[in-house]
């Protein structure tokens, strides 16, 4: 049965020589919360050192492509993890923040040649917010879905290895 979210490479991966930048949002701040520690736990699962996982806060999504890239420019990373819980709303908010970060995010990638995973949950419901972070309500609490963006930095971090 395909298992869905299993990103990490089937080569063992050390990351232990790697610096991690991890950028999130305060908008959603529980459901965040969750998907860092989930994050932060893989990271750590693959010996990234603590001291070399950075994490700063931004206000919210649409201020994350600006901010991964400022802060890239001051210290060197081998990955950067944006992370940030996008729900729609009665509006086109949504739908407008939701594009401009995923374009600016890739942007920010390919413009400074270190990975930026895309940690944005763009979510139409909050229950899926939570469901993404492992944290809904009821029997089934989901995946947190920060534990394949910490799988997914250390192997496009790795990649330059290879
Ligand atoms: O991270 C989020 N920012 C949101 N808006 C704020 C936006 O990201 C900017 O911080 C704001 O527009 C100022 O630039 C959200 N909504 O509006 O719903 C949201 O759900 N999540």
């Amino acid at each position: 049965e395909f298992k869905k979210g299993v990103t990490a490479s089937s080569q063992p991966m050390n990351g232990s020589g790697l610096k991690i930048l991890i950028v999130h949002t305060r908008w959603n701040l529980p459901i965040v919360e969750a998907l860092v520690k989930g994050t932060k736990d893989k990271l750590k699962a693959f010996n990234v050192k603590e001291e070399n996982i950075v994490t700063q806060a931004v206000p919210g999504s649409y201020e994350l492509p600006f901010a991964c890239s400022k802060f890239m420019e001051v210290s060197s990373y081998d990955a950067v993890i944006a992370i940030g819980v996008l729900i729609k709303g009665s509006t086109m908010h949504f739908e407008y923040i939701c594009d401009a970060v995923s374009h600016g995010l890739m942007r920010v990638q390919l413009d400074k040649g270190i990975p930026v995973i895309f940690g944005v949950l763009t979510c139409l419901t909050e229950h899926q917010a939570l469901h993404r972070a492992g944290i809904a309500p009821g029997d089934d609490h989901g995946h947190n879905h920060g534990e394949d963006w910490g799988a997914a930095a250390v192997e496009m971090a790795l990649l330059k290895y290879r």
